[in-house]
C-alpha cells in the first residue's frame, strides 16, 4: 500500500501551497477520466522513485460549527490515526502561536513521523529567530518557502527516509481483497455481517501492523476473501462522527489495497457527489467496482422502479457502465447471498487474458465498421494490439500516430472489446504507442 503523509497545520501557513508544490506534476495521470471529480485533497508524489500519498488535511470538512481551534484539532487527529508522516506547518513570519503550540502537543504523544516545516522563510538573514521553533520539542524544523520551492527537496529526502519500508504487505494473488466503501450510514456494516453470515468461516482476524486496521478473512466455496474494514465499521472513538470526508479517505484507502470495490449506497439517497469521487478513484486505480443499492427494502416499488433507478445511476456514471448493479436489504437478506457471486464473476473478468489473434480481429472489424480518426491530413492507422496486463485488463495499441488517438474512438474500441469479451465489472485500459510501419 502506498504510505501516507498527511499535512497538517492551522489556516493560512501555507498547506495547501506546500501540498501543491509536493504533488504538483510530478505524476502523470494514467488517463483523465471526464467524469471524475478531482480534489486537492489526496494526490500522489512520487520523490527518490518512492511514490506516496499526501493529504492536505485543511481541505478536511468537520462539523460546520466547529471554532478554527477544533477544526484544527481534528485535522490533527485524523493525521495522526492515518498517516504515515505528519508534516507540521508553522508560518515563519508571523511565529508561534497558541493554536500551534496545541497542535504540537498532540503531535508530541504520537508515535507516528512528525517533521516540522516552518514555511515563508525566503530570507535566512535573521537566524535568531529560527531558534525559537526548537521549543516545540519536534525535533529539527525544516525551513523552506513552500511559494518559492526553497528546501523543498531537503524536505522531500526527510519525507522519503521516513516512509515505512516496502516490506509491510504481501500481495496474495489468489485471495479476492474486497473494499466496502460508501457514506456513512448507508449499511455497510450490516452488510458486512450479512456477507460474513452464521455458516461462513471466518479464519481470522487480522490485525494490521501499520494502520491498526482490522481486516477480516474468510473462506466460500474453496475461495478466500479478504473484506477490508472502511469508516465506521470499527470506530474508534467518537471524534469525527459527521467528518464525512474522513469517511472518503478510509474509503480511499481501502481501495488503494483491494481487488473489487464494493460501492454501497443507501436505495433513498441515491448516488452523491462523494460516491462519484470515491467509485472515481477506484475506476481510475484500475478495480473491480461493482454498485450496491442498499435498503432496498425502504422504496416503495412498482415494475419499473428498479429499472429507472439503474438508468438514473447509469446516467450519473458515463465512465462506469461495466460496472454491475444490485439491489439489496441487509434487513430482509434480499439478494445478498447474489454479492459475492458478483465479486467472483468480476474477479475473474479481471485476471481474463483474451488471445492476440482474436484480439487483433475485433480490432480490425472495428475499424472497418468505423474508421479511426484523422488530422491534418493524416489518417490514424491501428498496426497491432496486444494484451500486456490484467488487474485491469491492458492492451497497447500499436499505431502510426498516437496523438490522432481520441479518447471518443478509445472509448468506440473498449466498447468493441467489451461486446466480444466481456471484462464486466473491471476497467480496462488502452495505450496508443507509436510504431513505424
Ligand atoms: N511568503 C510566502 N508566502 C507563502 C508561502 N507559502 C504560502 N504562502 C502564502 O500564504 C497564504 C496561505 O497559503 P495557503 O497555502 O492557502 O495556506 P493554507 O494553510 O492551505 O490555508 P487554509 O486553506 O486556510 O488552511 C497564501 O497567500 C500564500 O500565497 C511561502 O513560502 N512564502
Ligand atoms: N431498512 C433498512 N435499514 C438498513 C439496511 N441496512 C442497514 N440499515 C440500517 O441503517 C443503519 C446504518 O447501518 P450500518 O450498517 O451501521 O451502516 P454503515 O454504513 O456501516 O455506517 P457507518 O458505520 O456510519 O459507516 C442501521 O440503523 C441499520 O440497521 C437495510 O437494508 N434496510
Amino acid at each position: 500500500m502506498k504510505p501516507l503523509v498527511a499535512i497538517v497545520g492551522r489556516p493560512n501557513v501555507g498547506k495547501s501551497t506546500l501540498f501543491n508544490r509536493l504533488t504538483g506534476g510530478r505524476i502523470a495521470i494514467v488517463e483523465d477520466t471526464p467524469g471524475v471529480t478531482r480534489d486537492r485533497l489526496y494526490r500522489d508524489a512520487e520523490w527518490e522513485n518512492r511514490i506516496f500519498t499526501v493529504i492536505d488535511t485543511g481541505g478536511i470538512e468537520t462539523g460546520k460549527n466547529d471554532k478554527m481551534i477544533e477544526r484544527i484539532k481534528i485535522q490533527a487527529q485524523i493525521a495522526i490515526e492515518e498517516a504515515d508522516v505528519i508534516l507540521f506547518v508553522i508560518d515563519g513570519r508571523t511565529g508561534i502561536t497558541v493554536e500551534d503550540q496545541e497542535i504540537s502537543l498532540m503531535l508530541r504523544k504520537t508515535k507516528k513521523n512528525v517533521i516540522l516545516v516552518v514555511n515563508k522563510i525566503e530570507d535566512y538573514s535573521d537566524p535568531t529567530t529560527m531558534y525559537e521553533f526548537y521549543s516545540l520539542g519536534l525535533g529539527e524544523p525544516n525551513y523552506i518557502s513552500a511559494a518559492h520551492g526553497m528546501n523543498t527537496g531537503d524536505l522531500l529526502d526527510n519525507v522519503v527516509e521516513k516512509l515505512p519500508k516496502n516490506d509491510e504487505e504481501i500481495i496474495d494473488p489468489d485471495i479476492i481483497m474486497l473494499a466496502v466503501a460508501g457514506r456513512p450510514n448507508v449499511g455497510k456494516s450490516s452488510l458486512v455481517n450479512t456477507i460474513l453470515g452464521k455458516e461462513r468461516v471466518i479464519v481470522s482476524d487480522v490485525a494490521g501492523t501499520t494502520r491498526d486496521a482490522i481486516d477480516t478473512k474468510f473462506m466460500r466455496n474453496s475461495q478466500e476473501y479478504v473484506i477490508i474494514d472502511t469508516a465506521g465499521m470499527r470506530r474508534r472513538g467518537k471524534i469525527y462522527d459527521n467528518t464525512e470526508r474522513y469517511s472518503v479517505i478510509r474509503s480511499l484507502r481501502a481501495i488503494d489495497r483491494s481487488d473489487v470495490v464494493l460501492l454501497v449506497m443507501d436505495a433513498k439517497d441515491g448516488i452523491t457527489e462523494q460516491d462519484k469521487k470515491v467509485i472515481g478513484y477506484a475506476h481510475e486505480q484500475g478495480k473491480g467496482c461493482i454498485l450496491v443499492i442498499n435498503k432496498w427494502d425502504l422504496i416503495e416499488k412498482d415494475d419499473k422502479t428498479l429499472h429507472n433507478f439503474e438508468k438514473k445511476v447509469r446516467k450519473e456514471l458515463l465512465f462506469l457502465q461495466y460496472a454491475p448493479i444490485i439491489f439489496v436489504s441487509a434487513v430482509t437478506k434480499q439478494r445478498t447471498d447474489k454479492i459475492l457471486e458478483i465479486v467472483d464473476y468480476v474477479a475473474e473478468q479481471q485476471s481474463n487474458r483474451v488471445s492476440t489473434s482474436a484480439l487483433n480481429q475485433v480490432i480490425t472489424e472495428a475499424t472497418q465498421l468505423n474508421p479511426p480518426p484523422s488530422d491534418k491530413g493524416k489518417r490514424l492507422k491501428i498496426l497491432y494490439t496486444t494484451q500486456v496486463g490484467i488487474k485491469p485488463p491492458t492492451f497497447i495499441l500499436f499505431v502510426n500516430e498516437p496523438e490522432i488517438m481520441h479518447f471518443s474512438y478509445k472509448r468506440y474500441l473498449e466498447n468493441k472489446i467489451r461486446d466480444s469479451f466481456g471484462f464486466e465489472g473491471t476497467p480496462i485500459r488502452l495505450v496508443a504507442r507509436k510504431k513505424s510501419e
